[in-house]
């Protein structure tokens, strides 16, 4: 990583060649089987099954701006291209004040027409919450991405706040956005494809939410952001920029045309692995064949009812 990004420095993974691509699998260091067997359903789908036709040919995507100081956030966005930014507040370690410069300098830099939203990631209570977006809402606010942890929480922000609220952390199963829509807990849900289960899986969830959809990565190589932007350009509607701008979070690529994005938008493409890059950027593979081989197993267990 280029900076540090949810608690994280550098991002690990496995990329699998199948009969009709690469996959990657790369959950988190946390997660457990169980969960796992979820990110290996999406890299299965991308190397032997494939993706829904696109219904576009390019994907509107947001800047990304860690918990970085103003002068970075501003450089992030201008040199970005994109007219929608992402801001992350409430970073372990990092004042009000903080979050607060770090939002204006990116309003500053994308002009009264841009549009900032902030990711908390469940960091704020209720009543931080409120108070903090009252100071914020000057920025003229899209969203609010996971206010507070528990779907409980943002159904109360949701209710005592004027921005709108997105639900990303309370949606990691194929059945949480139905929770999320029946708590009255958010305007928006954030899918990301592995933490769901595939292209074909989030597509589902999309359907049967009933929420608008914002298609967001898991900060991966352009293999597994490929995955991404095929599930941004299969849905029938894309309201909203997706957070599928992330290559530019890593030091390295393993393709040697990185998914990065031309004025704003990804173009809806699948890049080739570059075997030089992959082998640069290669670490001991034993332990990550440990986790794949039991996410695996998890996962056939579970396709059997398990
Ligand atoms: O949404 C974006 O702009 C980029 C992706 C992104 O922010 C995230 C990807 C992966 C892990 C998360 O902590 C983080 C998020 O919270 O949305
Ligand atoms: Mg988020």
């Amino acid at each position: 990583m280029r900076t540090r990004f949810r608690g994280v420095t550098a991002r690990e993974g496995v990329l699998v060649r199948g009969a009709v691509g690469w996959g990657e699998f790369s959950p988190f260091a946390e997660y457990g089987p169980a969960e796992c067997a979820r990110w290996w359903a999406a890299c299965h789908e991308a190397a032997e099954t494939g993706w829904p036709e696109p219904v576009r040919a390019w994907v509107p995507v947001n800047a990304t701006v860690p918990a970085v100081g103003p002068e970075e956030a501003e450089r992030i966005v201008a040199s970005s291209g994109c007219r929608t930014a992402k801001v992350k507040v409430a970073d372990a370690g990092q004042s009000v004040a903080d979050d607060i410069d770090r939002v204006a300098a990116v309003r500053d830099a994308l002009g009264p027409q841009g549009r900032v939203r902030i990711d908390a990631n469940g960091a704020w209570d209720v009543d931080t919450a409120v108070s903090t977006l009252d100071t914020l809402r000057r920025f003229d606010l899209e969203y609010v991405e996971q206010p507070c942890a528990t779907l409980a929480e943002l159904a109360r922000v949701r209710r005592r706040v004027g921005v709108p609220v997105a639900a990303d952390e309370s949606i990691r199963r194929a059945e949480d956005p139905l929770r999320v829509s029946a708590a009255g807990a958010a305007d928006i849900v954030v899918l990301k494809v592995q933490p769901l289960g595939g292209v074909r899986a989030a597509v589902r969830v999309a359907e049967e939410c009933g929420l608008p959809v914002v298609v967001s990565s898991a900060v991966e190589t352009s293999v597994g952001l490929a995955a991404g932007v095929a599930l941004a350009a299969a849905l029938p509607r894309l309201p909203y920029a997706c957070g599928l701008a992330t290559m530019h979070l890593l030091t390295a690529d393993v393709c040697a045309d990185p998914l990065l994005p031309v004025d704003g938008q990804l173009p809806v493409r699948v890049p080739t692995v570059d075997e030089h890059r992959l082998r640069a950027v290669e670490i001991a593979p034993d332990a990550w064949r440990e986790r794949a081989a039991a996410a695996r197993g998890e996962w056939h267990r579970q396709a059997a009812g398990g």
